[in-house]
């Protein structure tokens, strides 16, 4: 009897995007060449160390005094609408992987006539946006780690470079939230806070923004479905901390090194922003990612993909802000110095479809918007900049009263 056959060997999966990376690289080798050795940071402290840091951001940013577990949070002032600084808060957005360079093309011009802040797309565009943006001060923005963040370090790190080389003056790079989620994987997790959806709504809220995404542009200017972007009716109580001496740590090391590593190879001017992916954690996770971000000196921390569940939510912003606001604030524990010396900038993104999604994360402290319904939101802004003009009484009303006398 012959013996059984051996089972297949495994050959890793790729998923799309990585394979668009790899691709892209292999046939251009000028953005690739300087690499070599690329060094990994080493780790800054113990996991221990981290996590003892970052129970107390979390205890700071989640506990009672800070207010965010009761809905008490700050509106910020939104930049007034139809403002050059308002239609500066747009990183204009196409991501889907089978974007045509016509659709990149017309992505640059809108945003050139706009005055959106950048243009945010893959890295096989990054140097067609820069070419057609020259002399514009719109910039691009390339992302990293699209869309899972699970990318092993070294690619990230080559993927950033690459970037770097082809003009790309800001980064958005996926945070790895699998580790940050290895125990809820495990257990179940605390999602409390989160309103319960079913698997299956989860999944048609993936594809419906995936969709999207991936929405033919025409020019036509219709908004596309967004409903979960909509603000909470009120403010979602936060899940008090949950974690107890015996549970795991996550390895908060790896999530560093690889952060401070991509920060080290793409020094500032380069803006880093960290996607979170906040669909996918919990209220202590974020916090922890916020913390990991700010120690590793990003400039930005951002909640979505657009690509893996609802995108951008209200208490999330506001519990970024508040997490941003806190790690620039000296603290006793930590030898009263800052995480970070100035205060992380918040990026909303995924399902902002409308002008008032636009408005909603503004005023929760969102300092940019990244968004793939841009002309809509400005189209949205130019009326109600038009209606705001029309209702207001003529200036010229004054002179003509005739108690006022002498004209
Ligand atoms: O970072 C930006 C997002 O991918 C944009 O998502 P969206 O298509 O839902 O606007």
């Amino acid at each position: 009897m012959s013996a059984p056959a051996p089972p297949p060997l495994e050959t890793p999966t790729h998923t799309e995007s990585e394979i668009l990376v790899r691709d892209f690289l292999s046939s251009h080798p000028e953005l690739d060449k300087d690499l070599g050795e690329i060094e990994v940071m080493t780790d800054r402290y113990t996991n221990e160390e981290w996590a003892a840091q970052i129970r107390e951001t979390q205890r700071k940013v989640l506990g009672k005094s800070s207010g965010v577990e009761e809905g008490l949070v700050r509106k910020f002032e939104c930049p007034k609408v139809g403002s050059r600084e308002f239609a500066e808060t747009i990183d204009h957005t196409v991501l889907k992987l089978d974007a045509t360079a016509g659709q990149i093309d017309a992505l640059c011009s809108e945003a050139r006539t706009e005055g959106f802040k950048s243009v945010c797309v893959r890295l096989n565009y990054v140097s067609r946006c820069v070419s057609n943006l020259k002399g514009s001060p719109v910039v691009v923005a390339c992302v990293v780690g699209f869309h899972e963040g699970t990318q092993d370090t070294y690619n990230k790190l080559r993927e950033a470079r690459a970037a770097v080389a082809a003009g790309a003056s800001e980064l958005d790079v996926v945070l790895n939230h699998s580790i940050l989620t290895a125990k809820n994987n495990a257990t179940g997790g605390d999602k409390s806070h989160r309103p319960q959806l079913s698997e299956s709504t989860i999944e048609s809220l993936t594809a419906s923004n995936t969709l999207a995404n991936s929405k033919p542009r025409t020019g036509a200017l219709t908004p596309a479905e967004g409903p979960y972007s909509k603000p909470e009716p009120s403010p979602i109580p936060r899940s008090p901390i949950s974690q107890t001496a015996g549970d795991p740590i996550p390895d908060y090391s790896t999530i560093y090194r690889e952060l401070a590593s991509i920060r080290s190879l793409c020094p500032s001017p380069t803006v880093l922003k960290l996607i979170l992916e906040t669909s996918q954690l919990d209220a202590q996770q974020i916090v922890a990612a916020a913390h990991l971000a700010a120690a590793a000196n990003f400039d930005f921390i951002k909640t979505s993909t657009g690509f893996n569940g609802p995108g951008a939510k209200l208490p999330d912003v506001q519990l970024m802000v508040a997490a941003a606001e806190h790690l620039s604030t000296k603290t006793k524990s930590n030898g009263g110095s800052p995480v970070r010396g100035s205060k992380m900038q918040v990026k909303a993104s995924g399902g902002i479809r409308s002008l008032e999604d636009a408005i909603t994360m503004l005023e929760a402290g969102a300092t940019r918007l990244g968004t793939s319904s841009g002309l809509w939101i400005m189209q949205e802004s130019r009326r109600a900049k038009q209606d705001g003009e029309q209702a207001r009484p003529a200036a010229t009303r004054l002179y003509t009263d005739d108690s006022v006398g002498g004209y």
